[in-house]
Formats: C-alpha cells, structure tokens, sequence
C-alpha cells in the first residue's frame, strides 16, 4: 500500500526543473537530503500567497528548495541563500540559473551563524525563512529568524521528526537534543503563532507576530 505522501506525491504531473535538480545531485555523488516534494510544494505555495519579497534559506545542498522559493517569488523576488560547501553552493547555483531563477539569488559561503551575525549587522530584513542546514544550530537559527523578521515574515524549519529519532526517548544526541528545543521553541515562543505538520520528516511553520 502507498503511503499518503506517495500516494499524494503520484497524483502531481513530473515537474522536469525539479527532476533536474535532482539528477544532478545524484550525478554528484551527493545524498540527496533536499526537501520533500509535497513541501518544496509548500514552499512555493506559502511564498507567493504571503506575497513574500525577500527570502532567507539556510541551507541550499543542490538547489532544490531554492527553486521552490524562487518559483513562488515574483519577479522582482530575492534569495539570500547561506551554505557552509562551496562545492554545494556552486551546484546550487548552476542549477538556480539552469531553472532560470539565477539573477535572483545570492550565495553567502560559510558557517550560516557567521553570515547571519553579518546580515544583522547590516540591518538585513526578511519576508520568508526556510531553515535547513545543520541541526545542532537550529535553535540559533530561530533565533536569528526572529531577529531577522519583517514584520508578519514566515519561518519554515525543515526535519523536525529527524526519521523519528526526536521521538524516541533513547535518542539523545546533539542533534536531536537541539531539535527539540527548536520544537518547543516554535510551539511556545510567545512571538510566533504556529503549527508542525508531520507528514514526511516533519515541518514547522511560523508567524512573527
Ligand atoms: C539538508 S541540506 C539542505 C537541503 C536544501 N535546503 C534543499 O531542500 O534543497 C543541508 C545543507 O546545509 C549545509 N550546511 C551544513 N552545516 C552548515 C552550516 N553550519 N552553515 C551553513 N550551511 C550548512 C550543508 O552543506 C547542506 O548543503
Ligand atoms: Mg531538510
């Protein structure tokens, strides 16, 4: 039997911009860790209907998300997009640029804290965030985000089941120690209203109020 997310999935024609992206991840030799399908869907979805400008990612691997950013984005739309690899973001890059999307984005090299203490620095503000990078900082990076926020801007954060492992009382690693308090971060912090949809690995989403 399907699960729901495949049998949701299947119901989508092929999207070739995205398959793309894919085959060259693959062609890479890279594990493909780039977002679920139904929610890069989101992704894009949220953007265009928030009439978001500005887009902060956190973690761009091949592209992947990034296109579903910038499908949602208008014309006139950026992306700031941080990545610790720079093999991974010239990737990231061709592949925005093969979707068409290259003269919106911006690729900060290095640890994302580091670009965020600069973006700050310089007064940046954002409409949209999408964390998806190194799950140890994720609590950071929500910071960061609010911090960041425009107001009414919306923050996506990728992974919070970590394959259950967020779940499993026997797990206590780094990883899963700094998703949970990014998970009772989003559920309580009295600047965001917000929900968790668990569908594939898990996404948080939030408002700042
Ligand atoms: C899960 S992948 C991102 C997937 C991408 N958002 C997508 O859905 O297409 C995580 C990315 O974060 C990057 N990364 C890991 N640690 C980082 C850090 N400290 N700062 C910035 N990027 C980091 C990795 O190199 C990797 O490309
Ligand atoms: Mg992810």
């Amino acid at each position: 039997m399907l699960t729901p997310e495949q049998y949701s999935d299947d119901l989508y024609e092929k999207d070739e911009v995205l398959e793309a992206v894919t085959r060259s991840i693959q062609d890479h030799g890279i594990n493909d860790v780039s977002i679920a399908p139904g929610y890069g869907r989101l992704l894009t979805l949220l953007v265009r209907s928030s009439g978001a400008h500005s887009v902060l990612e956190i973690g761009a691997l091949g592209g992947y998300s990034g296109v579903c950013l910038a499908k949602g984005l208008k014309d006139d739309g950026k992306i700031v997009s941080l990545e610790i690899s720079e093999d991974n973001a010239k990737l990231a890059k061709s592949n925005m640029e093969n979707a068409g999307y290259g003269g919106m984005v911006q690729y900060m090299i290095g640890p994302a804290l580091d670009s965020l203490e600069v973006l700050k620095s310089e007064g940046a503000t954002f409409d949209f965030f999408f964390i998806d990078a190194d799950k140890e900082n994720y609590p950071n990076y929500l910071e960061y985000a609010i911090s960041l926020a425009a107001p009414g801007a919306l923050i996506a954060g990728d992974n919070f089941l970590l394959r259950g492992r967020t779940l499993n009382t026997d797990k206590n690693g780094p990883s899963v120690q700094a998703i949970r308090k990014f998970n009772e971060m989003i559920a309580r912090d009295e600047r965001l209203i917000s929900t968790m949809l668990p569908a594939y690995d898990g996404l948080a989403l939030a408002m700042v109020k």
